[in-house]
């Protein structure tokens, strides 16, 4: 057993302490919520930690949303509890509570003797791969029923496992084992995909890989606003069926390469002066994704780029969704894990590549963005 003797951490420990005396105490806590000055901020805190507190439930009543369709049905315009009700099939009384939750958190709102769709509920019906992830969390949610237990197991072994097929099993999957996370994939692609094209340069290269590429969809927005690159894709021999479905249909002025295998074990096409890995490197444990890399740079001609485009741990402003989000959704998935900049930026270094730097991308908060030479 680790001895937890108190250990000495300086000048900030004891200031850290002295802190969190304060905060924990009711005489203080019963002041700063009466003082004027410190009542806002007081009621700021109050707000933020009841949020955390509640956050579950608040999820469920979005959960809610989605599943009934209120947000399309409140988008043709207000309406009245009654045609609601009707339309979402509930109860009146089960509506009206689910209405007035919402209400609460932004996503809907009053309206004379109706409801009409709030400011948050027509940003989120704006982006249809949010609803999709609302939409399977129930999985996710499952297996955080026991974070205890599923810390202490490492991981895996759930719901959420069940629709990765890849995470935990070693055999490549058939089309029914990859439909459903693959388009999960695509429908949640269109803002990574956006936000990676304004940042990075891609009409400066001739040739795209996409590795783990899934169904296509980020190739296909690269190809509508870089046409003049060739593209491919490589991901597991099922998922690039799927891919192949989509590019026919996509109008692309050429159709792009597609190669199925396992990219931890066989080597990657040559030729590409640019590879890509979109939410691909945080989905394997250290050792695979170190493999990864190395495929990567054995298949890049020198002078080639790697661009790392996910949500990275530790990012400013961001470390809910990489630390807390993913951190949790990677650990219940069963493989990966969310990593920072500078860990990414070392482990490019022992895959052998040279000047990684990272790129500046409009919302850090899904996207965030890595480039690095052979
Ligand atoms: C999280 S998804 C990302 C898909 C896509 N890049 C995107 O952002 O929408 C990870 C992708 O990696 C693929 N993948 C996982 N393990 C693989 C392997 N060993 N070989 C090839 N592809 C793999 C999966 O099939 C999946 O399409």
């Amino acid at each position: 057993m680790i001895s937890s003797t108190p250990q000495k951490y300086g000048w900030r420990g004891q200031w850290i302490g002295w802190r969190n005396r304060l905060l924990a105490s009711p005489r203080f806590q019963r002041f700063a919520s009466r003082f004027p000055l410190t009542r806002p901020i007081a009621r700021r805190r109050a707000r933020a930690l009841f949020d955390l507190v509640a956050g579950f439930t608040y999820s469920q009543i979005l959960a809610a949303c989605i599943e009934t369709d209120l947000f399309e049905v409140l988008a043709e315009g207000p309406q009245t509890s009654e045609v609601i009700a009707s339309r979402i099939d509930l109860p009146l009384a089960g509506a009206e509570r689910l209405l007035r939750g919402a209400a609460a958190l932004g996503l809907v709102e009053p309206i004379e003797k109706g409801w009409a769709l709030g400011s948050d509920g027509a940003a989120l019906r704006g982006n249809r791969g949010i609803a999709e992830m609302v939409a399977h969390h129930h999985l996710l949610y499952a297996d955080l029923a026991d974070p205890v237990g599923l810390l202490r197991r490492g991981g895996g072994g759930g719901a959420l496992s069940g629709l990765w097929h890849y995470a935990e099993s070693p055999h490549p999957g058939d089309a029914r084992a990859v439909a459903a996370y693959s388009a999960l994939m695509a429908a949640s692609q269109p803002l990574i995909a956006a936000q990676a094209i304004d940042a990075y340069p891609f009409h400066r290269h001739r040739r795209l890989l996409d590795v783990g590429g899934g169904e296509g969809a980020f190739l296909a927005e690269v190809g509508a606003r870089a046409p003049a690159l060739e593209l491919g894709l490589f991901d597991l021999p099922a998922v690039g069926d799927r891919a192949r479905v989509r590019f026919d249909s996509a109008g692309l002025t050429k159709q792009p390469a597609i190669f199925g295998g396992d990219f931890l074990r066989d080597p990657l096409p040559q030729g590409y002066d640019i590879i890509s890995l979109v939410r691909v490197l945080h989905d394997h444990d250290d050792g695979p994704a170190l493999e990864l890399l190395r495929n990567i740079y054995n298949a890049l001609p020198s002078g080639g780029t790697l661009l790392i485009v996910e949500p990275m741990a530790r990012t400013p402003g961001a470390a809910a969704a990489g630390d807390a989000y993913f951190g949790f959704y990677l650990l219940a998935m069963g493989s990966g894990r969310p990593r920072s900049a500078s860990e990414i930026a070392a482990m490019l270094r022992s895959a052998r590549f040279s000047q990684t730097r990272q790129i500046a991308t409009a919302m850090p908060l899904t996207t965030s963005a890595m480039a690095a030479v052979r």
